[in-house]
């Protein structure tokens, strides 16, 4: 469902986005996991509607920037059941939002996210239904992932156990002062289920990764930037004028990299999506198709034009 539903807007979009269907298609058939693993999306969506609160929040801006926002203050932003369902449904909204740029995930009320909502896993602690939970949200976080806008994590308060896993899934990791990063899946007998700590060897490298995951390690500000996983420090809000809102920060931050055409940035994510992700030959293909669909499209004859009369 989630492939046709990306084809039919990647198509309709122009024939240049043939490419990213094969992309998808090559690359994943759109998710991890579908029937074929034994996987019903429909069906695990309806048992984690049975864990109601708390919200996921899209504001899509003319900028080309949107903001998600994982709203559930009352249990530090833990993720209900609907929540996650709430979750696969913005990140199919976001999939389909053409003139989209980038992406800013953040959590409500000065904290990231508190990763599973406890009462929610106590319920489904039974492996089946664990598992479908696993392979819903490894599907949704790898489509975060995967989107083609550059996305950023901006990290204040508490990123835990799979809140810890969300912010692997962006692209990059802006810190604010005092916040804790902590994969705290160990002390529940437990190791990351959402895809975490793949992506964690990946952007801090094995050896951090299983140090980060053994340990239970808090993640400080200082040692994030050390070690890879945050990207960026943001300053504390200040009353007065000064470096503005942590939104703010983070929007300003991204805009160094989301400045430009969208077909051009979104060109861009997805060239790097597939130097990630495909073997070199495959990846080069892409390449190939992804700069077909720019080659001489409306950003690059207006930069040849505006260029000419540099003599
Ligand atoms: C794949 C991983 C995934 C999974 O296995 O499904 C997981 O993520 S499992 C969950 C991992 N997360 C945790 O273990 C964090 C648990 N929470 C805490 O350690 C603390 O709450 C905190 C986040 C460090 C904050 O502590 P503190 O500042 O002392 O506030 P409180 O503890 O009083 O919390 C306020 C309020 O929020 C509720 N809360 C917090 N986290 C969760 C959560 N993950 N699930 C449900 N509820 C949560 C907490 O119970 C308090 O509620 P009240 O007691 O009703 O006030």
């Amino acid at each position: 469902m989630v492939l046709c539903a990306v084809r039919q807007q990647l198509l309709s979009s122009s024939s240049g986005c043939a490419a990213w269907t094969r992309l998808l298609q090559r690359q994943s058939r759109g998710c991890v996991y579908s029937s074929i693993h034994g996987f019903n999306q429909e069906e695990i969506k309806e048992k984690l509607q049975a864990f109601p609160g708390g919200s996921i929040d899209l504001l899509k801006q003319e900028s080309g920037v949107a903001v998600l926002t994982i709203n559930n203050p009352s249990r530090m932003n833990a993720f209900s059941g609907s929540m996650m369902v709430d979750l696969e449904e913005r990140v199919s909204q976001l999939e389909s939002w053409t003139d989209g740029k980038g992406l800013i995930v953040q959590g409500a009320a000065g904290t990231f996210c508190s990763g599973s909502d406890l009462n929610a896993v106590r319920a489904i602690s039974n492996p089946q239904d664990g598992m479908k939970m696993c392979m819903f949200m490894q599907n949704t976080l790898t489509r975060l992932l995967r989107l083609p806008l550059i996305s950023v994590a901006l990290v204040e308060g508490r990123a835990l156990g799979g809140g810890a896993e969300l912010l692997t899934a962006c692209d990059f990791r802006l810190v604010a002062p005092g916040c804790v990063i902590q994969f705290v899946h160990k002390h529940m007998g437990l190791v990351p289920g959402w895809g975490g700590a793949a992506r964690l060897v990946h952007i801090v490298g094995s050896c951090q990764a299983l140090k980060l995951l053994s340990g239970a390690l808090k993640v400080e500000p200082e040692l994030g930037l050390q070690i890879g996983l945050a990207d960026g420090l943001l300053e504390a809000p200040q009353v007065e004028e000064g470096a503005g809102s942590l939104q703010q920060q983070a929007e300003n931050w991204l805009s160094r990299f989301t400045k430009g055409p969208a077909p051009v940035i979104r060109a861009v994510k997805k060239v790097v999506l597939s130097g990630r992700e495909l073997p070199l030959s495959e990846a080069l293909r892409t390449e190939k198709d992804v700069f077909g669909t720019v080659w001489g499209g409306p950003a690059n004859l207006q930069a040849l034009a505006s260029r000419s009369k540099h003599k």
